[in-house]
C-alpha cells in the first residue's frame, strides 16, 4: 500500500514529512475496541489510514450522544493534547481499523519544529464547532451500505444494482456494487473500491456466511429485505442480534406489490427484528426507490406539521402549494391537527383526496360539539372516533406509504410520547385529545392527552431520525384570541343575559390554546431543528374556526409560495446541494 495521507502535514517538504513519519507508530484495532474513554488522559493523537471511528460523549446521567464517525485520512485525539485537559470523548473503532499513533512528546516536537501545522488543527477544530453550532454535531451521512435479505423471496443483488442507480441519480459521486466476494480480494482491495467510489453497496443473500459477515461488517447503513407476511429465515434474528450496535442503522425495506392499495404487514417475528425504520418499496416503482435512497442516505425531506385546532386546515394548502412543484415529502409527523393531516399524507391520499376528507371531516360538521356531563370532558368524543375510525381504522403506523409519526403527552409520567408503532387511529385519537375538550386515551403507558401540550411542533424528533432536513409548519404560536368571536343571534342573547362580553373567548377556544400556550416556547426551540419554518399569517383566524377552512388553506399556500419564491425552501426541497 502506498504511504497514507497525513493531512496535518501539508504543506511541509518531503524531508519534514519523512520525520514526522518516522516518528508515527502503526496501530491495528480490532473492530469493536474501545480506543479511549471520555475524561480519561490523553497522551497521543491518531490519523486513520482505514477502517472507521466513532466519537461519542456522556452526559452526567451517563447518557450517551454520538457526535462524530470519522473515516480516513481524518485525525483525533488532538484536543487533549493542545488545551492539556482530559478526553473530550470516547473513541471506538466501528470496524477493524488501521492508524498512525502520534505521542504527545512528538507531536510536541513537530509544533516546534513546524508551526504551520497548528493551522491544520486550528481549522479543524473550527469545523468541528461550526457543525455544533449548526445542529450537525451527531450526523448519520452513511456511505457504506448493505443489503441483507431477511426472509425468502426479495433479491439482495437486484435491489443493489437498482439502489446504487438511484443514487448515482440523486446523489453526486459514483456508486460502487459488490454483490460477491470478488476473486482474491483481500482487505487491501476493499478499502481501495471503498475509497474510489462515494458510496458502496454490499448485498448478500446468504445470512451469516462469510460474504454475508463481510458485508454486514462493513456496513454504515443496514438494509433488510422482507416479503410481507414472510417468516424470518432461519438464523436471522439470532445473527442481526449478535451484530447491532448504536453506530449501525437497520431499516426493514418491505416489497410491496405495485397495485396494492395499502401496504401489507410484516411477519410479526420480522416485525420485531432491530430497525430503525420500516420503508415501503413497490416493484418497478421509481418514486419508491428514490425515497428509498433518500431516506438511507440521509438526504431525505421530512415534513412536521404543528397543531393548532382549526388553524391546523393551513397545512392543506401547504400540501396544495408543495404539490404544485411536485415534492412529496419523504418522512412525515405532526402534533394534533398536524398529525391527522400528516397520517392523511403518509396514508398515500393525494392532496385532492386529503382536502377532501379533511373537509369532510371537520368543516363540513364540527366532530367536536357531541357536548355531555362533562365528568371527563366537554364532548364524548365518539363523533371523532367515528370520523377517525371511517378514514383511518385498521391501519397501523408501520404499515402506512410513508414513515410517520404523532406526538401525544403523557400525563401519567409527564413526558412526550411519540408514537412511531402501532394503531394508527388510536396515536391520532391521542395527538388530538385536548384536555377538558375531547377525553384523554388511556393505554398501557399512561393517559395521553393532546400533543401539543408539550411539543406542538416536533421538528426535532423528526431531526433525531436523522434522515434529512426538516419543513416545520408552525400554525400555533401566531396571536389569538385577536378578533371579537363572530357568533349568531342566540350567542348574543346569552351573553346578554348573563352579562358576559362579547370579546370573552368561549369554553372551547380557551381550553384549546391553554393546551398548547405553555410549549409555545418548546415549539420555537424545536423549530430550530428544523432546516426550514412556514408561519403562515394566521392570527385572525380563530381556534375552531373549521367552517373558515378554505381561507385557512389558503393563508397556508401563500405562505408556502411565498417560502418558494425566496429560495427559503431551497435546502429542504434539494438537500444534496
Ligand atoms: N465534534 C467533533 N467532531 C469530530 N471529532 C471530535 C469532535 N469533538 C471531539 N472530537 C474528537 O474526539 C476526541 C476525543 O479526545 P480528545 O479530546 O483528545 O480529542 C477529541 C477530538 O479529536
Amino acid at each position: 500500500m502506498s504511504a497514507p495521507e497525513i493531512p496535518f502535514l501539508a504543506g511541509l517538504d518531503a524531508a519534514a514529512v519523512a520525520a514526522v513519519r518516522a516518528r508515527m507508530v502503526p496501530v491495528a484495532v480490532p473492530g469493536g475496541r474501545i480506543l479511549f474513554e471520555q475524561g480519561e488522559t490523553g497522551n497521543a493523537l491518531y490519523t486513520l489510514v482505514s477502517g472507521v471511528v466513532g466519537v461519542s460523549t456522556r452526559d452526567h446521567a451517563g447518557r450517551p450522544t454520538r457526535i462524530a464517525r470519522l473515516r480516513p485520512p481524518e485525525t483525533f485525539g488532538e484536543m487533549a493534547l493542545l488545551s492539556d485537559a482530559p478526553r473530550a470523548a470516547t473513541v471506538v473503532a466501528l470496524r477493524d481499523s488501521h492508524l498512525l499513533r502520534l505521542t504527545r512528546d512528538a507531536f510536541e516536537a513537530v509544533i516546534a519544529e513546524h508551526p504551520h501545522t497548528l493551522l491544520y488543527f486550528a481549522r479543524m477544530l473550527a469545523d468541528r464547532l461550526r457543525a455544533i453550532y449548526d445542529g450537525h454535531s451527531v450526523h448519520h451521512a452513511p456511505r457504506i451500505f448493505t443489503i441483507l435479505a431477511v426472509t425468502e423471496g426479495p433479491d439482495p443483488a437486484h435491489v443493489a444494482r437498482q439502489l446504487a442507480g438511484a443514487f448515482d441519480a440523486l446523489l453526486p459521486g459514483a456508486t460502487g456494487c459488490l454483490t460477491d466476494w470478488p476473486e482474491g480480494a483481500d482487505e487491501a482491495w476493499f478499502q481501495a473500491f471503498e475509497g474510489g467510489h462515494a458510496r458502496t453497496i454490499f448485498a448478500a443473500h446468504d445470512i451469516d456466511c462469510p460474504w454475508c459477515r463481510q458485508s454486514q461488517r462493513r456496513g454504515d447503513h443496514v438494509l433488510l429485505l422482507a416479503e410481507p407476511g414472510a417468516p424470518p429465515r432461519p438464523g436471522a434474528a439470532a445473527y442481526l442480534d449478535r451484530v447491532r450496535s448504536d453506530w449501525i442503522r437497520m431499516d426493514v425495506v418491505v416489497r410491496q406489490d405495485p397495485a396494492a392499495r395499502r401496504p401489507k404487514p410484516l411477519h410479526p417475528e420480522v416485525a420485531s427484528l432491530p430497525a430503525a425504520m420500516r420503508i415501503q418499496l413497490r416493484d418497478g416503482n421509481r418514486g419508491d426507490l428514490h425515497r428509498l435512497a433518500r431516506l438511507a442516505s440521509g438526504a431525505a425531506r421530512g415534513l412536521v406539521l404543528g397543531g393548532g385546532g382549526a388553524r391546523g386546515l393551513a397545512h392543506l394548502g401547504v400540501l396544495k402549494a408543495l404539490d404544485e412543484v411536485a415534492c412529496t415529502p419523504d418522512f412525515v409527523g405532526g402534533t394534533s391537527m398536524g398529525a391527522i393531516i400528516a397520517a392523511s399524507l403518509a396514508m398515500g391520499w393525494n392532496v385532492a383526496e386529503i382536502q377532501a376528507q379533511i373537509e369532510a371531516f371537520f368543516a363540513t360538521s364540527n366532530p367536536i360539539n357531541d357536548y355531555t356531563l362533562p365528568l371527563h370532558a366537554l364532548t364524548r368524543g365518539a363523533k371523532v372516533d367515528t370520523g377517525l375510525a371511517a378514514r383511518y381504522g385498521g391501519v397501523c403506523i408501520e404499515d402506512l406509504w410513508l414513515p410517520f409519526f404523532c406526538v401525544s403527552s403523557n400525563l401519567t409520567t409527564g413526558s412526550t410520547m411519540v408514537h412511531r408503532s402501532g394503531d394508527l387511529p388510536k396515536a391520532l385519537r391521542a395527538s388530538i385529545a385536548i384536555p377538558g375538550l375531547l377525553p384523554p386515551v388511556l393505554c398501557d403507558e399512561g393517559v395521553l392527552v393532546d400533543g401539543g401540550m408539550m411539543n406542538n411542533l416536533p421538528a426535532d424528533v423528526a431531526a433525531g431520525l436523522e434522515r434529512g432536513p426538516v419543513l416545520a409548519v408552525d400554525v400555533g404560536t401566531d396571536r389569538a384570541f385577536q378578533d371579537i368571536p363572530q357568533r349568531g343571534w342566540s350567542g348574543r342573547l346569552v351573553r346578554k343575559l348573563i352579562g358576559s362580553p362579547l370579546a370573552m373567548p368561549g369554553l372551547a377556544p380557551l381550553l384549546l390554546r391553554a393546551a398548547t400556550v405553555s410549549s409555545d416556547a418548546q415549539s420555537l426551540m424545536a423549530a430550530a431543528h428544523a432546516t426550514a419554518v412556514l408561519k403562515p399569517q394566521l392570527s385572525g383566524i380563530d381556534l375552531r374556526a373549521w367552517s373558515r377552512f378554505r381561507e385557512s388553506a389558503e393563508l397556508g399556500y401563500r405562505e408556502t409560495r411565498a417560502g418558494l419564491a425566496t429560495g427559503r425552501l431551497a435546502r429542504w426541497l434539494d438537500p444534496v446541494r
